[in-house]
């Protein structure tokens, strides 16, 4: 059985954690603070609750447990305590947390690590190996891309002594076959990482590095239109599937990604036809129409947004490439709005 370490212990990460734990894995959630570290091991007695409330699977709702689930603090400040190397690690952060966060366990990488990134956007792993370069540390883990289309989240009136994930949408998910480059390639670990996600419930398939590439652009348009608009209009992400008004939007956003993509990668044209991205995304509302997206609970939980990594990713390549990209700056431009407002509230 494998180890593995999860970083983030919210929708994403509970619900990787509990599928793993399943399996009889050895897993440990490592969270940001000491407090939540003490709660889930005293209250929560170390369970981890799965909802599954799939959108295909109206109504039925199932609830499953897994126990012996461990933490730690992810902190520096706090790991005298948790030295231990880290041979798998999930990472379930946001993107605007992810490099502090894996920064924060860097110390516990070895040669032998795999760091599996899970999280929306692009972009973030290179961050990371960026600035690894820059601090000229010696070697950098293997990193291995994934992605994921399930919907999940951990209801807001969730209590602290109760970890229940509910997964609302059952879809998919994608990860490398290979490492990144520029880290670690040549690490028997990795592959025997894939194995054991592939082997969860979850639809997850292992993919050569150029297939993951198509996989990553594809999920970032199905985020970059989906993600802004359920925010703005605070609501499920079903909600898109039961307009004519939502359905221009999707297509007039579909069609200019679809160019944006295909001035940036002429290969993966042929695969990237509007009707294509329509297709898929739609396919991945209608598995999660019963989800909040991840920007909708950022905004509720007055959190930032990741419109940074989607939307604003797609405009720099459109700069990039000398195109304009109206439709996917405009969204921008009000979740930025958005996120604003509520934090102009929080405070
Ligand atoms: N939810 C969904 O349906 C989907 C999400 N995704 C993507 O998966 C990623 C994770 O999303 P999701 O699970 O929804 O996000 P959540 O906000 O639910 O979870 C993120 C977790 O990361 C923790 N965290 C933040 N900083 C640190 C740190 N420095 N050290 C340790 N933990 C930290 C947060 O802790 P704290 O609670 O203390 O803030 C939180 O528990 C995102 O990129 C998202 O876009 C992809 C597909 C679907
Ligand atoms: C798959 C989807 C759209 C699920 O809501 C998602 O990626 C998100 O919420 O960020």
């Amino acid at each position: 059985m494998g180890r593995y370490h999860i970083l983030g212990a919210g929708a994403i990460g509970q619900l990787f954690a509990a599928h793993l734990r399943k399996q009889g894995h050895d897993v440990t959630l490592l969270m940001r603070s000491n407090k939540k570290v003490d709660v889930f091991n005293k209250l929560a007695k170390n369970i981890l609750h799965v909802t599954n409330i799939y959108a295909s699977q109206e109504p039925n709702k199932t609830i499953w447990s897994v126990n012996g689930v461990k933490a730690e603090t992810a902190q520096a400040n706090d790991q005298q305590n948790y030295t231990e190397p880290i041979e798998s690690l999930l990472v379930a952060t946001k993107t605007y947390s992810t490099l502090e966060a894996v920064e924060s366990i860097w110390s516990r990488l070895t040669k032998e690590s795999v760091v599996v990134f899970f999280g929306n956007g692009m972009g973030t792993a290179q961050r990371i190996i960026d600035s690894a370069k820059m601090k000229n540390l010696p070697y950098i883990p293997s990193f291995v891309l994934a992605t994921t289309s399930h919907g999940c989240l951990v209801p807001i009136d969730s209590n602290n002594s109760h970890f229940n994930v509910h997964h609302t949408g059952f879809s998919s998910a994608a990860i490398a076959s290979e490492a990144l480059p520029g880290t670690i390639i040549d690490n028997p670990r990795i592959g025997a990482t894939i194995k054991d996600l592939e082997s969860l419930n979850l639809n997850i398939k292992a993919m050569p590095p150029d297939e993951i590439e198509y996989s990553l652009l594809k999920k970032l348009a199905i985020n970059a239109v989906v993600n802004p608009i359920v925010a703005l209009v605070e609501y499920q992400n079903g909600i898109l599937l039961e307009s004519e008004n939502a359905f221009n939007m999707i297509q007039n956003l579909c069609q200019e990604i679809s160019s944006i993509y295909s001035s940036k990668y002429p290969k993966l044209a042929c695969r990237f036809k509007p009707e294509m991205l329509e297709d898929a995304v739609i396919s991945v509302i209608r598995d999660t129409k019963n989800n909040r997206a991840s920007m909708l609970q950022d905004i509720t939980k007055m959190q930032p947004t990741e419109i940074d990594a989607i939307n604003g990713f797609i405009c720099e390549m459109a700069k990039s490439a000398g195109l304009a990209a109206p439709l996917v700056t405009q969204l921008y431009h009000l979740i930025k709005i958005k996120e604003s407002k509520s934090h102009n509230k929080s405070k």
